[in-house]
């Protein structure tokens, strides 16, 4: 199958069960290349099964998943492993951070796992915990920072090599309602401005009582907004890629020099 042309990360037709039970069925995708696409829906609707089939960590029963002219549904584990240490980026709901590993340490990971050395990895770590705000952080080990500091860690730690596309599942799941917008307009910012693809699992605004506005949930930073239901994607407007609000060049509001 030919992949659309525009698009930097595209699904036809996946499949996923687990035990039996759909998780995804039939669900097709597409984001363009420095696209901010959130993928919505109420819990247990497919997003994180999604995002794994997406980055490679989930083997699709049926389908196809292309990165660029990569057929990744196809390929072995340890070419999923390289893909996902090069090219992709990944944020969870719970920041996992090595309890023994400073701020920076921590965040420099992928480019040490990059063969990059020491000292480059420490500069260019230390940069973007500067500009996530907690560059005052960076020799703290994590169980001296706060959840929402450990959070902006993550946020460095998936962003430091620069990948092609970032995958971020819930990521202001676990914070308080004030940290989960800033965090979200610096993830989002900072992606556009190096021209990262982020697709952005987040909870369906209707279904959760602690999000009063959108902005808590990353809909209002997104291009697109992509609803999942019971493992299909829902036809249902309003919900349905919904275009943007109008704002200049299409980026996010941010006060971060990102
Ligand atoms: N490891 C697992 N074993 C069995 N069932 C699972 C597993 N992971 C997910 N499921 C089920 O698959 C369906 C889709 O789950 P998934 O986590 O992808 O949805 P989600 O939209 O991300 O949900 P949430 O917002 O709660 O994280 C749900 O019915 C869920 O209970």
């Amino acid at each position: 199958m030919a992949a659309p042309p525009d698009d930097v990360l595209w699904a036809r037709g996946l499949h996923y069960a687990y035990d039996g039970s759909p998780a995804l069925q039939g669900v097709s995708f597409g984001i363009r290349e420095g696209e901010v696409v959130a993928v919505s829906g109420p819990r247990g609707s497919g997003k994180t099964t999604l995002l794994r089939c997406l980055s490679g960590q989930t083997l699709p029963e049926a389908g196809e998943v292309w990165f660029n002219s990569s057929p990744v549904h196809t390929l072995g584990r340890a070419a999923r492993e390289r893909l996902r240490l090069h090219r992709f980026g990944w944020i969870d709901s719970s920041p996992h951070l090595v309890a023994e590993l400073t701020a920076w340490e921590n965040a420099a990971l992928p480019l040490l796992l990059h063969g990059i050395g020491y000292r480059a990895a420490r500069k260019q770590a230390c940069a973007w915990l500067d500009r996530l705000d907690v560059g005052d952080c960076a020799r703290k080990r994590p169980g001296a920072l706060r959840q929402a500091e450990r959070q902006r860690v993550a946020v460095a730690r998936a962003l430091v090599h620069s990948p092609a596309v970032l995958f971020a599942d819930e990521p202001t799941a676990p914070l308080h309602r004030t940290d989960r917008a800033q965090v979200l307009r610096t993830l989002s910012a900072a992606a556009r401005s190096h021209g990262i693809t982020v697709v952005l699992a987040t909870h369906d605004l209707t279904l959760t009582p602690t999000a009063r506005t959108a902005d808590e949930t990353g809909a209002v930073l997104a291009d697109r907004i992509f609803t999942l239901a019971d493992g299909r994607r829902s036809r249902t407007p309003p919900a349905e890629d919904l275009p943007a609000p109008a704002r200049p060049e299409g980026a996010a509001p941010c006060s971060l020099s990102v």
